[in-house]
């Protein structure tokens, strides 16, 4: 899997050098290229903005230079198989489905915007040309692209085959289709007794059924107290 990032900032993807993404890189699963936006500019302040049309507030992203950084990253070849995302707050909530879908692809190309966003044109140019994907991580406002980026590449690059060491943990996990769309049972670990709280006296007794009967009971509890949305949906074990 190839991903390729293009940031006013791209020193914020160096990160993904020491994270666990980064032994991907190192073991050949991913391919990481970061690059510039200001690098296909041609003026002498790198001007990669300009007063929306309409009048409002703020800046909007100029749509030359995606588009020559894109005829340089990606081509100028139409190619559906390549996914292009653009992080937005208008965006779609990004969810561990979409993650699970991007893990299969070859080809994910972060388009990471600033100020008050991208000329749609540049979206619109991508959609003839390639799959793209408008996704937002929530409600609530960043001030650009950047970090919504490596959110979702860990999100998808630990679903990828042979990243993680024991894919079985990936069926236990919050959101994902093993755990009935439930919200993951609360974890412990030794000492079994620690300032006063002591694990589960269930979780030490060795009976399988019980422990299982108990995460279970734990997880319908926390569904139900902290995502009420998700006792509704058919995946959910609850209704
Ligand atoms: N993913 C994700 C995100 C983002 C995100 C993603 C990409 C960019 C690029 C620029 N920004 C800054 C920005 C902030 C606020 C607004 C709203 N304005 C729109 C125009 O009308 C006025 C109000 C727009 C742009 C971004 C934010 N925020 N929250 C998420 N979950």
């Amino acid at each position: 899997m190839r991903l390729d990032y293009l940031s006013i900032f791209p020193a914020y993807f160096d990160v993904l050098d020491i994270s666990l993404v980064g032994k991907a890189a190192i073991n050949g699963l991913v391919e990481i290229h970061a690059h510039d936006l200001r690098d296909w500019t041609h003026d002498r302040h790198r001007t990669v903005d300009d007063t929306p049309c309409g009048g409002g507030a703020g800046m909007v992203m100029k749509p030359d230079p995606w588009g020559e950084a894109f005829d340089e990253i990606i081509g100028t070849e139409s190619d559906p198989s390549v996914h292009v995302i653009f992080p937005a707050p208008s965006g779609t909530p990004f969810t561990q489905s979409a993650a699970a879908e991007l893990s299969s692809a070859q080809r994910i190309v972060f388009c990471c915007g600033r100020y008050e966003g991208i000329d749609h044109r540049v979206i619109d140019y991508a959609r003839s040309m390639w799959t793209v994907h408008e996704v937002s991580l929530g409600d609530y406002v960043l001030n650009g692209g950047e970090v919504a980026a490596l959110a979702i590449t860990e999100a998808v690059v630990r679903l990828v085959p042979g990243f993680m060491g024991n894919p079985e943990s990936l069926a236990e996990e919050s959101f994902s289709a093993g755990q009935d769309g439930l919200l993951e049972y609360p974890l412990f670990t030794r000492p079994v007794s620690w300032r006063g709280l002591d694990v589960p006296e269930v979780l030490m007794s060795g009976h399988h059924g019980r422990i299982a009967s108990w995460r279970r009971d734990e997880s319908v509890r926390l569904t139900r107290e902290r995502r009420p949305d998700l006792t509704d949906s058919d995946s959910s074990g609850i209704h």
